[in-house]
């Protein structure tokens, strides 16, 4: 039976799939040497007991992986999961529990294709929970505080990481080992603090509702790699991946998305021969590719990632390559999303 008090609070599930904030160090010394993956969901919120007072919570284990080892399989079945939940008339918010190292590109893929305006959170921490200061405690707590909250409906899917609220499609990974070690080219949304949102922007990008992607109609992602740009570049990379069966190439370039002269000639061959060839930038802060600069895209039929970095990029091309689309449809896709 649910007391009165339970039936004011939001329901709120969160899935848990591993990373640091599921770790565990062999002391309170160890912030940065520990196994990531470790500590099961249930051990997770009761950790927080407090999670108690902003809705009423449950867990679920989806995987438990360190998120340098996702996969597309992982990102199929996730993704998947949070469409069934978010379609229950008694969930309503969802938080997911990542690691670090590829939150961002979860966090992106499911902006991309979650059809639900219901808040999707994604959350990890940098100090796994058996260290001092470890960050996951209250990080978690801001999370469910998100997911919980009605004002974070409709904004895509976010990211809460050491009291800020960013669009999942912005943020990424900024800085290693530091807790503030997430950072949105565009600023965060806003910021939570002691279980309230305050907000101070939101998303103009096509995302979830307004998505032209749905997870109930993708079986299966392409193959797409990203090859970076540094000194003394030769092609090998490029072809290897060609070789592998890759659909699409992100080429993470220097600068504005520049091209060695060497491995020109290679993307050149490659895009005759139907792979699309996508122009990121390698730059770690603030990449902002345009065409025809630095390369004659028109000319090469190539396609420009604009601001997003290599590794959404690559989510982005898988994604919109499930619909098959040319160069040009897949520029606009690029500039929409
Ligand atoms: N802080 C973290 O979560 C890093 C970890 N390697 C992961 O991504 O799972």
């Amino acid at each position: 039976r649910t007391t009165d008090a339970e039936a004011k609070l939001a329901n709120v599930v969160i899935l848990a799939t591993g990373g640091t904030i599921a770790g565990a160090g062999a002391s309170a010394a160890n912030s940065a040497t520990y196994q990531a993956a470790k500590v099961p969901v249930e051990q997770l919120v009761a950790g927080v007991p407090e999670l108690k007072d902003l809705a009423n919570v449950r867990g679920e284990q989806v995987f438990q992986v360190a998120s340098e080892s996702f996969t597309n399989d992982n990102l199929l079945q996730l993704a998947r999961q949070v469409a069934k939940l978010a379609k229950q008339a008694d969930v309503d918010g969802i938080v997911i529990t990542h690691g670090t190292d590829t939150l961002e590109e979860t966090a992106y893929f499911l902006n991309l294709v979650i059809h639900s305006d219901k808040p999707v959170v994604l959350v990890g921490s940098m100090r796994p929970g058996t260290a001092m200061s470890a960050d996951g405690m209250l990080n978690l707590y801001n999370a469910v505080a998100v997911a919980r909250d009605a004002t974070a409906r409709g904004k895509g899917v976010l990211a809460v990481m050491n009291d800020e609220i960013h669009s999942g499609r912005d943020v990424s990974k900024a800085v290693n080992i530091r807790t503030e070690a997430f950072k949105s080219p565009w600023g965060a949304l806003g910021m939570v603090v002691e279980g309230k949102s305050y907000w101070f922007r939101a998303p103009l990008k096509r995302h979830t509702t307004a998505s032209e992607f749905d997870i109930e109609k993708i079986d299966s992602l392409p193959r797409v790699d990203i090859a970076y740009g540094y000194g003394n570049l030769d092609d090998t990379a490029y072809q290897a991946f060609a070789k592998a069966g890759a659909k699409a190439i992100i080429h993470a370039g220097t600068g504005n998305g520049s091209v060695a002269a060497p491995v020109v000639p290679t993307l050149k061959a490659l895009r005759a021969d139907g792979l699309q060839i996508i122009r990121s930038s390698r730059v770690n802060q603030g990449g902002f590719v345009l065409r025809n600069a630095e390369q004659p895209d028109d000319a090469n039929d190539w396609v420009v990632a604009h601001d997003l970095n290599p590794q959404k990029a690559r989510i982005l091309a898988m994604v919109a390559l499930t619909g098959n689309p040319d160069s040009q449809a897949l520029q606009r896709i690029f500039w929409e999303y």
